[in-house]
Protein backbone atom coordinates (compact mmCIF):
# COMPACT_ATOMS: atom_id res chain seq x y z
CA UNK A 1 0.00 0.00 0.00
CA UNK A 2 1.56 3.33 -0.42
CA UNK A 3 0.35 6.34 1.66
CA UNK A 4 -0.78 9.54 0.03
CA UNK A 5 -1.48 12.85 1.20
CA UNK A 6 -2.91 15.79 -1.60
CA UNK A 7 -1.73 19.26 0.51
CA UNK A 8 -4.52 21.77 -0.98
CA UNK A 9 -6.60 18.96 -1.42
CA UNK A 10 -10.07 21.83 -2.55
CA UNK A 11 -7.81 23.04 -5.21
CA UNK A 12 -8.81 21.72 -8.82
CA UNK A 13 -5.97 19.89 -8.98
CA UNK A 14 -5.83 18.57 -5.83
CA UNK A 15 -9.48 17.42 -6.06
CA UNK A 16 -8.34 15.69 -9.25
CA UNK A 17 -6.26 13.47 -7.92
CA UNK A 18 -8.40 12.44 -4.64
CA UNK A 19 -10.77 11.59 -7.72
CA UNK A 20 -7.66 9.60 -9.45
CA UNK A 21 -6.15 8.21 -6.09
CA UNK A 22 -9.52 7.62 -4.10
CA UNK A 23 -11.37 4.45 -5.04
CA UNK A 24 -7.77 2.57 -5.85
CA UNK A 25 -6.96 -0.45 -3.94
CA UNK A 26 -3.39 0.37 -3.74
CA UNK A 27 -3.28 3.69 -2.23
CA UNK A 28 -4.83 4.74 1.23
CA UNK A 29 -5.36 8.74 1.42
CA UNK A 30 -4.07 9.64 4.53
CA UNK A 31 -4.05 13.33 4.97
CA UNK A 32 -6.48 15.61 2.49
CA UNK A 33 -5.67 19.63 3.61
CA UNK A 34 -6.72 22.46 3.21
CA UNK A 35 -6.95 26.39 5.09
CA UNK A 36 -10.16 27.50 4.34
CA UNK A 37 -12.24 24.02 4.56
CA UNK A 38 -10.45 22.07 7.67
CA UNK A 39 -13.29 20.28 9.56
CA UNK A 40 -15.54 20.05 6.16
CA UNK A 41 -16.17 16.50 4.29
CA UNK A 42 -14.27 16.68 1.03
CA UNK A 43 -17.63 14.53 -0.63
CA UNK A 44 -20.12 17.55 0.88
CA UNK A 45 -17.75 20.29 -0.29
CA UNK A 46 -17.94 18.72 -3.65
CA UNK A 47 -20.85 16.16 -4.39
CA UNK A 48 -18.90 14.22 -7.57
CA UNK A 49 -16.92 12.63 -4.97
CA UNK A 50 -20.54 11.98 -2.43
CA UNK A 51 -20.55 7.82 -1.22
CA UNK A 52 -16.91 7.49 -2.58
CA UNK A 53 -15.06 9.81 -0.64
CA UNK A 54 -15.29 9.96 3.36
CA UNK A 55 -11.90 12.59 4.28
CA UNK A 56 -12.59 15.27 6.10
CA UNK A 57 -9.74 18.19 5.52
CA UNK A 58 -7.49 19.08 7.61
CA UNK A 59 -5.33 21.93 8.49
CA UNK A 60 -1.75 21.05 7.37
CA UNK A 61 0.48 19.45 10.29
CA UNK A 62 3.68 19.11 8.36
CA UNK A 63 5.15 16.32 10.67
CA UNK A 64 2.02 14.30 10.78
CA UNK A 65 2.23 14.41 7.03
CA UNK A 66 5.25 13.49 6.56
CA UNK A 67 5.34 10.81 9.37
CA UNK A 68 2.56 9.10 7.82
CA UNK A 69 2.93 9.43 4.31
CA UNK A 70 5.30 7.48 1.96
CA UNK A 71 4.21 10.60 -0.90
CA UNK A 72 3.28 14.08 -0.81
CA UNK A 73 1.44 15.82 -4.04
CA UNK A 74 1.85 19.37 -3.63
CA UNK A 75 -0.93 21.13 -4.96
CA UNK A 76 -0.77 24.99 -4.10
CA UNK A 77 -0.03 27.93 -5.23
CA UNK A 78 4.14 28.39 -5.91
CA UNK A 79 6.43 28.91 -3.28
CA UNK A 80 4.42 26.90 -0.62
CA UNK A 81 6.02 23.40 -2.24
CA UNK A 82 9.55 24.40 -0.83
CA UNK A 83 9.49 23.81 3.10
CA UNK A 84 7.18 20.59 2.55
CA UNK A 85 9.80 18.94 0.36
CA UNK A 86 12.54 20.31 2.78
CA UNK A 87 10.51 18.34 5.66
CA UNK A 88 9.83 15.17 3.54
CA UNK A 89 12.99 14.91 2.29
CA UNK A 90 14.14 15.16 5.90
CA UNK A 91 12.34 11.83 6.82
CA UNK A 92 13.14 10.29 3.76
CA UNK A 93 9.73 10.41 2.14
CA UNK A 94 8.51 11.62 -1.78
CA UNK A 95 7.02 14.88 -3.03
CA UNK A 96 5.60 15.82 -6.37
CA UNK A 97 4.97 19.31 -6.70
CA UNK A 98 2.45 20.28 -8.81
CA UNK A 99 3.61 24.19 -9.05
CA UNK A 100 6.35 25.83 -10.63
CA UNK A 101 8.85 25.78 -7.26
CA UNK A 102 11.15 22.50 -8.45
CA UNK A 103 10.61 22.90 -12.26
CA UNK A 104 13.45 25.76 -13.39
CA UNK A 105 16.80 24.83 -12.71
CA UNK A 106 18.21 28.04 -12.40
CA UNK A 107 17.14 29.52 -8.47
CA UNK A 108 17.59 33.19 -9.99
CA UNK A 109 15.70 32.50 -13.39
CA UNK A 110 12.71 31.42 -10.95
CA UNK A 111 13.19 34.27 -8.61
CA UNK A 112 13.45 36.68 -11.89
CA UNK A 113 9.39 35.34 -13.38
CA UNK A 114 8.07 33.95 -9.75
CA UNK A 115 9.07 36.64 -7.89
CA UNK A 116 9.85 35.01 -4.52
CA UNK A 117 13.34 33.68 -3.26
CA UNK A 118 13.88 30.24 -3.80
CA UNK A 119 15.27 28.61 -0.30
CA UNK A 120 16.04 25.04 -1.69
CA UNK A 121 18.58 24.82 -3.91
CA UNK A 122 20.01 21.67 -2.71
CA UNK A 123 16.98 20.31 -3.70
CA UNK A 124 15.79 22.14 -6.71
CA UNK A 125 19.52 20.88 -7.59
CA UNK A 126 18.00 16.91 -7.26
CA UNK A 127 14.49 17.47 -8.32
CA UNK A 128 13.30 15.60 -11.19
CA UNK A 129 11.51 16.89 -14.30
CA UNK A 130 8.37 15.00 -14.42
CA UNK A 131 7.68 14.20 -17.73
CA UNK A 132 8.00 10.24 -18.30
CA UNK A 133 7.64 10.46 -21.95
CA UNK A 134 11.31 12.74 -22.11
CA UNK A 135 13.47 10.74 -18.94
CA UNK A 136 11.36 8.04 -17.52
CA UNK A 137 14.58 6.59 -15.56
CA UNK A 138 15.15 9.08 -13.65
CA UNK A 139 11.61 9.88 -12.15
CA UNK A 140 11.51 6.44 -11.11
CA UNK A 141 14.42 7.01 -8.65
CA UNK A 142 13.57 10.59 -8.18
CA UNK A 143 13.07 11.83 -4.15
CA UNK A 144 11.16 15.16 -5.53
CA UNK A 145 9.47 15.80 -8.40
CA UNK A 146 9.04 19.16 -10.48
CA UNK A 147 5.45 18.26 -12.50
CA UNK A 148 5.52 19.86 -15.40
CA UNK A 149 3.25 23.03 -16.20
CA UNK A 150 0.37 22.20 -18.15
CA UNK A 151 0.67 24.25 -21.55
CA UNK A 152 4.31 23.35 -21.21
CA UNK A 153 3.59 19.46 -21.34
CA UNK A 154 1.36 20.41 -24.51
CA UNK A 155 3.87 22.08 -26.04
CA UNK A 156 7.09 19.92 -25.00
CA UNK A 157 5.14 16.62 -26.25
CA UNK A 158 4.46 18.19 -29.73
CA UNK A 159 7.96 19.14 -30.07
CA UNK A 160 9.99 16.55 -28.46
CA UNK A 161 10.44 14.52 -31.77
CA UNK A 162 11.93 17.35 -33.57
CA UNK A 163 13.61 18.65 -31.14
CA UNK A 164 15.79 15.66 -30.13
CA UNK A 165 16.31 14.89 -34.10
CA UNK A 166 17.65 18.88 -34.21
CA UNK A 167 15.16 19.14 -37.31
CA UNK A 168 13.95 22.62 -36.05
CA UNK A 169 15.57 25.84 -36.49
CA UNK A 170 15.21 26.51 -33.03
CA UNK A 171 14.76 30.61 -32.53
CA UNK A 172 12.01 29.95 -35.17
CA UNK A 173 9.39 28.20 -33.00
CA UNK A 174 5.92 30.14 -32.00
CA UNK A 175 3.36 28.12 -29.91
CA UNK A 176 0.15 29.57 -29.96
CA UNK A 177 -1.90 27.96 -27.07
CA UNK A 178 -5.70 27.79 -25.47
CA UNK A 179 -6.80 26.90 -22.03
CA UNK A 180 -10.21 26.56 -20.45
CA UNK A 181 -10.63 28.22 -17.12
CA UNK A 182 -9.75 25.35 -14.56
CA UNK A 183 -5.94 25.95 -15.97
CA UNK A 184 -6.51 29.75 -13.61
CA UNK A 185 -7.27 27.61 -10.21
CA UNK A 186 -10.82 27.44 -8.29
CA UNK A 187 -9.99 30.77 -6.18
CA UNK A 188 -12.04 33.83 -7.12
CA UNK A 189 -10.99 36.00 -9.90
CA UNK A 190 -13.38 38.70 -11.41
CA UNK A 191 -11.26 37.93 -14.69
CA UNK A 192 -12.73 34.19 -14.51
CA UNK A 193 -16.24 34.91 -14.13
CA UNK A 194 -18.46 33.19 -16.57
CA UNK A 195 -19.88 37.04 -17.50
CA UNK A 196 -16.49 37.66 -18.14
CA UNK A 197 -15.62 34.59 -20.28
CA UNK A 198 -18.92 33.34 -21.74
CA UNK A 199 -19.10 34.27 -25.55
CA UNK A 200 -15.21 35.38 -25.88
CA UNK A 201 -11.51 34.70 -26.08
CA UNK A 202 -8.53 36.43 -25.40
CA UNK A 203 -4.90 36.44 -25.51
CA UNK A 204 -3.18 37.10 -21.98
CA UNK A 205 0.74 37.17 -20.81
CA UNK A 206 1.58 38.31 -24.40
CA UNK A 207 5.28 37.92 -24.27
CA UNK A 208 5.79 37.25 -20.79
CA UNK A 209 4.10 34.15 -19.90
CA UNK A 210 5.77 32.44 -16.93
CA UNK A 211 5.63 28.78 -18.63
CA UNK A 212 7.98 30.43 -21.30
CA UNK A 213 11.72 29.85 -19.32
CA UNK A 214 9.71 26.68 -18.09
CA UNK A 215 9.16 26.03 -22.08
CA UNK A 216 12.87 27.39 -23.41
CA UNK A 217 14.62 25.13 -20.57
CA UNK A 218 13.18 21.69 -21.39
CA UNK A 219 13.53 22.31 -25.77
CA UNK A 220 17.13 23.41 -24.63
CA UNK A 221 17.48 20.30 -23.32
CA UNK A 222 16.29 18.18 -25.98
CA UNK A 223 17.65 19.65 -29.15
CA UNK A 224 21.29 20.32 -27.69
CA UNK A 225 21.32 23.97 -28.10
CA UNK A 226 19.86 27.01 -26.90
CA UNK A 227 16.36 27.33 -27.68
CA UNK A 228 14.43 30.73 -27.69
CA UNK A 229 10.45 30.82 -28.34
CA UNK A 230 7.41 32.61 -28.80
CA UNK A 231 4.79 32.27 -26.66
CA UNK A 232 1.06 33.50 -26.15
CA UNK A 233 -1.73 31.82 -24.23
CA UNK A 234 -5.36 32.28 -24.73
CA UNK A 235 -8.39 31.71 -22.59
CA UNK A 236 -11.39 30.25 -23.90
CA UNK A 237 -14.85 29.71 -22.65
CA UNK A 238 -14.40 26.00 -21.71
CA UNK A 239 -14.09 24.11 -18.38
CA UNK A 240 -10.70 22.04 -18.93
CA UNK A 241 -9.05 21.20 -21.76
CA UNK A 242 -5.36 22.89 -23.80
CA UNK A 243 -4.61 22.79 -27.31
CA UNK A 244 -1.48 24.26 -28.59
CA UNK A 245 -0.88 25.04 -32.14
CA UNK A 246 2.74 25.01 -33.10
CA UNK A 247 5.35 26.25 -35.62
CA UNK A 248 8.68 26.25 -36.50
CA UNK A 249 11.11 26.24 -39.61
CA UNK A 250 12.46 22.75 -40.60
CA UNK A 251 16.09 22.47 -41.27
CA UNK A 252 16.10 21.40 -45.06
CA UNK A 253 15.33 17.88 -46.92
CA UNK A 254 12.51 16.63 -44.83
CA UNK A 255 8.78 15.33 -46.09
CA UNK A 256 5.92 15.60 -44.02
CA UNK A 257 5.35 11.51 -44.62
CA UNK A 258 8.70 11.86 -42.99
CA UNK A 259 7.95 14.22 -39.92
CA UNK A 260 4.71 12.02 -39.65
CA UNK A 261 6.81 8.35 -39.37
CA UNK A 262 8.72 10.25 -36.72
CA UNK A 263 6.43 11.52 -34.67
CA UNK A 264 4.77 7.64 -34.72
CA UNK A 265 8.07 6.35 -34.26
CA UNK A 266 8.86 8.35 -31.33
CA UNK A 267 5.04 7.64 -29.20
CA UNK A 268 4.92 4.05 -30.69
CA UNK A 269 5.33 2.79 -27.02
CA UNK A 270 4.06 5.71 -25.42
CA UNK A 271 0.97 4.69 -23.55
CA UNK A 272 -0.50 8.52 -22.65
CA UNK A 273 0.84 9.89 -26.37
CA UNK A 274 -1.38 9.30 -29.36
CA UNK A 275 -0.43 10.66 -32.65
CA UNK A 276 -2.90 10.98 -35.12
CA UNK A 277 -3.34 9.58 -38.58
CA UNK A 278 -2.07 12.40 -41.28
CA UNK A 279 -4.44 14.85 -42.65
CA UNK A 280 -6.47 14.00 -38.72
CA UNK A 281 -6.68 17.22 -36.22
CA UNK A 282 -7.13 16.85 -32.49
CA UNK A 283 -10.22 18.24 -30.80
CA UNK A 284 -9.80 18.72 -26.59
CA UNK A 285 -13.29 16.91 -26.37
CA UNK A 286 -11.52 13.90 -27.06
CA UNK A 287 -9.15 13.73 -24.31
CA UNK A 288 -10.84 15.55 -21.29
CA UNK A 289 -10.77 13.60 -18.29
CA UNK A 290 -8.03 11.29 -19.82
CA UNK A 291 -4.16 11.71 -19.33
CA UNK A 292 -3.50 11.52 -22.95
CA UNK A 293 -2.06 13.76 -25.22
CA UNK A 294 -3.05 14.05 -29.27
CA UNK A 295 -0.87 15.03 -31.74
CA UNK A 296 -2.05 16.13 -35.22
CA UNK A 297 1.29 17.02 -37.43
CA UNK A 298 2.17 17.84 -41.19
CA UNK A 299 4.65 20.02 -42.58
CA UNK A 300 3.74 22.86 -45.23
CA UNK A 301 6.22 22.46 -47.89
CA UNK A 302 5.14 26.17 -48.85
CA UNK A 303 6.20 27.73 -46.02
CA UNK A 304 9.09 24.90 -45.00
CA UNK A 305 6.81 24.98 -41.40
CA UNK A 306 5.88 21.96 -39.23
CA UNK A 307 2.43 22.32 -37.65
CA UNK A 308 1.70 20.39 -34.93
CA UNK A 309 -1.43 20.44 -32.94
CA UNK A 310 -1.55 19.17 -29.19
CA UNK A 311 -4.49 18.42 -26.82
CA UNK A 312 -4.50 17.71 -23.58
CA UNK A 313 -7.01 17.91 -20.00
CA UNK A 314 -5.02 20.72 -18.26
CA UNK A 315 -6.33 18.64 -15.10
CA UNK A 316 -4.82 15.55 -16.33
CA UNK A 317 -1.89 15.11 -18.59
CA UNK A 318 -1.37 19.01 -17.38
CA UNK A 319 -1.16 18.13 -13.71
CA UNK A 320 -3.11 15.52 -11.91
CA UNK A 321 -2.72 12.62 -13.97
CA UNK A 322 0.76 13.56 -15.11
CA UNK A 323 1.33 13.40 -11.04
CA UNK A 324 -0.19 9.59 -10.71
CA UNK A 325 1.75 8.68 -13.59
CA UNK A 326 4.92 9.59 -11.91
CA UNK A 327 3.70 8.00 -8.71
CA UNK A 328 3.08 5.00 -10.23
CA UNK A 329 6.61 4.94 -11.65
CA UNK A 330 8.37 6.14 -8.25
CA UNK A 331 6.65 2.83 -6.66
CA UNK A 332 7.34 1.21 -9.57
CA UNK A 333 3.72 0.46 -10.57
CA UNK A 334 2.61 0.31 -13.69
CA UNK A 335 2.80 3.25 -15.19
CA UNK A 336 -1.11 2.87 -16.52
CA UNK A 337 -1.92 1.97 -13.24
CA UNK A 338 -5.60 4.19 -12.15
CA UNK A 339 -5.21 6.02 -15.42
CA UNK A 340 -6.82 3.88 -18.28
CA UNK A 341 -9.74 5.65 -19.28
CA UNK A 342 -11.50 6.66 -22.43
CA UNK A 343 -12.67 10.43 -23.03
CA UNK A 344 -15.69 11.57 -21.95
CA UNK A 345 -17.92 12.11 -25.20
CA UNK A 346 -19.52 13.86 -26.65
N1 LIG B 1 -5.22 24.30 -12.68
C1 LIG B 1 -4.38 23.74 -13.55
O1 LIG B 1 -4.79 23.38 -14.68
C2 LIG B 1 -2.96 23.51 -13.20
C3 LIG B 1 -2.41 23.96 -12.03
N2 LIG B 1 -1.09 23.73 -11.75
C4 LIG B 1 -0.46 24.18 -10.50
O2 LIG B 1 -0.97 23.40 -9.43
C5 LIG B 1 -1.05 24.18 -8.24
C6 LIG B 1 -2.51 24.14 -7.76
O3 LIG B 1 -3.32 24.68 -8.76
P1 LIG B 1 -4.91 24.66 -8.69
O4 LIG B 1 -5.37 23.38 -8.11
O5 LIG B 1 -5.39 25.05 -10.03
O6 LIG B 1 -5.17 25.85 -7.67
P2 LIG B 1 -6.49 26.22 -6.85
O7 LIG B 1 -6.46 27.68 -6.68
O8 LIG B 1 -7.68 25.60 -7.46
O9 LIG B 1 -6.23 25.52 -5.43
C7 LIG B 1 -5.16 25.86 -4.61
C8 LIG B 1 -5.20 25.08 -3.32
O10 LIG B 1 -4.19 25.61 -2.47
C9 LIG B 1 -4.77 26.14 -1.27
N3 LIG B 1 -4.12 27.44 -1.04
C10 LIG B 1 -4.32 28.59 -1.73
N4 LIG B 1 -3.51 29.56 -1.30
C11 LIG B 1 -2.78 29.01 -0.32
C12 LIG B 1 -1.75 29.51 0.54
N5 LIG B 1 -1.33 30.76 0.46
N6 LIG B 1 -1.21 28.66 1.45
C13 LIG B 1 -1.64 27.39 1.54
N7 LIG B 1 -2.62 26.88 0.78
C14 LIG B 1 -3.16 27.67 -0.15
C15 LIG B 1 -6.26 26.26 -1.55
O11 LIG B 1 -7.10 25.95 -0.48
P3 LIG B 1 -7.18 26.67 0.93
O12 LIG B 1 -7.10 28.14 0.61
O13 LIG B 1 -8.45 26.22 1.51
O14 LIG B 1 -6.01 26.16 1.70
C16 LIG B 1 -6.49 25.14 -2.56
O15 LIG B 1 -6.69 23.91 -1.91
C17 LIG B 1 -0.58 25.59 -8.61
O16 LIG B 1 0.78 25.72 -8.30
C18 LIG B 1 -0.79 25.63 -10.12
O17 LIG B 1 0.08 26.53 -10.71
C19 LIG B 1 -0.30 23.02 -12.59
C20 LIG B 1 -0.80 22.56 -13.77
C21 LIG B 1 -2.16 22.79 -14.19
C1 LIG C 1 -5.91 29.67 -17.76
C2 LIG C 1 -4.78 29.98 -16.82
O1 LIG C 1 -4.77 30.99 -16.14
N1 LIG C 1 -3.79 29.11 -16.77
C3 LIG C 1 -2.66 29.25 -15.92
C4 LIG C 1 -1.79 28.07 -16.17
C5 LIG C 1 -0.73 27.98 -15.19
C6 LIG C 1 -0.94 26.87 -14.23
O2 LIG C 1 -1.93 26.23 -14.18
O3 LIG C 1 -0.02 26.64 -13.39
P1 LIG C 1 1.37 26.03 -13.65
O4 LIG C 1 2.27 27.16 -13.96
O5 LIG C 1 1.71 25.39 -12.39
O6 LIG C 1 1.21 25.06 -14.78
C7 LIG C 1 -1.83 30.51 -16.22
O7 LIG C 1 -1.78 30.94 -17.36
O8 LIG C 1 -1.16 31.00 -15.31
Amino acid sequence: MIHVSIIGATGYTGVELVRLLGLRGDVVLDHLTSRTYAGQKIQHLFPHLLGNIDHTCEELDLEQVTTDSDVIFVALPHGHALPIAKKAKEKGKKVIDLGADFRLKDAAVYEEWYKVPHTEPELLEEAVYGLPEWDRDAIKDAAVIANPGCFVTSILLGLMPLMKKGWVVPNSIVCDSKSGTSGAGRAGNVANLFTEVESSFKAYGVAHHRHTPEIEQMLTQMAGTDTMIQFTPHLVPMSRGILSTIYATVTGGHTAAEIHALFEETYADEPFVQVLPAGMWPMTKSVKGTNNCQLGVTYDERTGRVIIVSVIDNLMKGAAGQAVQNMNLMFGLAEMTGLQMIGLFP
